[in-house]
């Protein structure tokens, strides 16, 4: 065993430490499966006081801490591959607190996304901030991340919903930031730099989420459509006539797949484009004023076929379609673009990102699926079988950079929500200027003057 793996061991015996290779290799990688795992140790704290000692003893022997929620993350933001001390908020996840009056609800970090919508749920009200991992990923993650999602469209990121942030630094204090203070104008509001740094400013211990009243009863449709140019043109009208709470959109290839895995066929034909659409509809004459919208799309030829949940079964089989993506496609282990436009520059981007793509990745199978509403969109390359994984990983980055210059024409982002981490690092200078980057840099070392915290992640 390692000098330093003993000294940890030693000097900090009452917490829980993890050393054998299989939970190494657990702890030390998410989802983007392309590093291997090489921590240090894994350390599980049960509480801040635990984290700062952990914080502390990393300071003291100059070595690297990785903070670790669900892993779910495809960037590579929680990947230990360098002799790093994992610090997994996995022990940390209870409900701590919840002001009624304020509609307050404070939790530990490690709590999975759904815990914190049943725990809303418990006191009659949602935290709305949705996606398909919400079982496995941690609301810490979704903080590290600005997570986004499903409900985008119609509540913002995560970085709406967190009125406050308990925080441990690289030097092991604590900050209590902005403690659900709905008005505080008395400088920087470093809660919002903590939102979305990725692990690199600071681990959280704590977190304060705004909740909201639950939405109206709603419905949910799937659409079949022939062209993307139709499906923004539908996006605009349904956008118009009904309060939208998700508006998401999925190729064929992208159907073949999540069908092949299990979900079922929900329409007859098969099309080239599809969009998941869910809007309030309390009333039956909400549901008059969809169904007028519907056709008037099929009158103008943008929807070639569509149906209506008849059940909340029927409604969840529906949302399996575009939910199941990622699971459908895992087994390829995809090299995943996550990038986002305005919404008005979606249609001239995406001529430039289909002509580029189709150029490409002449015989390599290309996904793509996402938040249209949002202007989001999710590429997922799939690796041919007979392709070394090397090869393909080049091809793929390559291919990156041109589109990171298809982006930068377009005044996008080369990350929309899944976080720069390791996978994006090389393209960040295609969203954010350089003086934009060099005042990130100067940030990061006045939290992390020694650059222990998620080393070389963002950049
Ligand atoms: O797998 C992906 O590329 C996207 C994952 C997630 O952000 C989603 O929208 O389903
Ligand atoms: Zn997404």
């Amino acid at each position: 065993m390692s000098d330093l793996r003993e000294a940890l061991l030693r000097d900090l015996p009452d917490i829980r430490l993890l050393t054998a290779p299989a939970e190494l290799e657990h702890y030390g990688r998410d989802w983007t499966r392309r590093w291997n795992p090489a921590p240090l140790a894994i350390a599980l704290p049960a509480d801040t006081s635990e984290v700062q000692q952990l914080v502390r003893w990393a300071a003291r022997h100059q070595v690297c801490v990785v903070p670790s929620g669900g892993r779910t993350g495809l960037s590579g933001g929680a990947v230990a591959a360098h002799g790093e001390l994992v610090i997994s908020l996995d022990r940390m996840r209870q409900v701590l607190a919840f002001d009624a009056a304020a509609r307050l609800l404070t939790v530990q970090p490690g709590l999975p996304l759904q815990a914190v919508h049943e725990a809303a749920a418990g006191h009659g009200l949602i935290y709305p901030v949705d996606f398909a991992a919400r079982g496995s990923c941690s609301i810490g993650g979704n903080i590290a991340t600005n997570a986004g999602g499903i409900r985008v469209i119609r509540y913002g990121n995560t970085r709406e919903w967190v009125a406050g942030l308990k925080v441990v630094t690289a030097k092991g204090e604590l900050l209590d930031l902005n403690r659900g203070l709905v008005k505080n104008s008395s400088g920087y509001d470093l809660r919002h730099l903590m939102i979305g740094s990725e692990g690199t400013l600071g681990i959280v211990v704590e977190a304060t989420l705004r909740l909201t009243d639950p939405p109206p009863p709603s419905q949910v449709m799937l659409l079949a459509l022939p062209d993307m140019a139709a499906l923004m043109q539908v996006f605009e009208l349904f956008q118009h006539r009904l309060p939208l709470q998700a508006f998401e959109f999925f190729t064929d290839v992208a159907l073949r797949h999540v069908l092949a895995h299990g979900a079922s066929r929900a329409l007859d034909g098969d099309y080239p484009y599809y969009a998941v659409c869910e809007f309030d509809a309390a009333t039956e004459a909400a549901e008059e004023v969809a169904l007028q919208a519907f056709e008037k799309a099929m009158e103008q030829g943008w929807l070639l076929d569509g149906v209506l949940a008849q059940s909340e079964a029927q409604a969840a089989a529906l949302w399996r379609l575009r939910e199941g993506i990622t699971e459908s496609l895992a087994p390829y282990q995809p090299y995943k673009n996550d990038v986002s436009v305005r919404i008005s520059a979606v249609p001239a981007f995406l001529a430039d990102m289909q002509d580029l793509l189709g150029r490409e990745y002449p015989h390599i199978e290309v996904v793509w699926f996402g938040h249209i509403g949002d202007g989001n969109l999710h590429i997922n390359v799939l690796r041919p079988a007979d392709m070394a994984a090397e090869d393909f990983i080049g091809q793929c980055e390559r291919v990156t950079k041109l589109l990171a210059a298809t982006l930068q024409r377009h005044g996008g982002s080369i990350s929309a929500e899944h976080g720069i981490g390791l996978v994006k690092r090389d393209y960040l200078g295609s969203t954010r200027s350089a003086a934009e980057i060099a005042l990130m840099q100067g940030i990061r070392r006045a939290f992390d003057p020694d650059g222990l915290l998620n080393p070389g992640k963002l950049f």
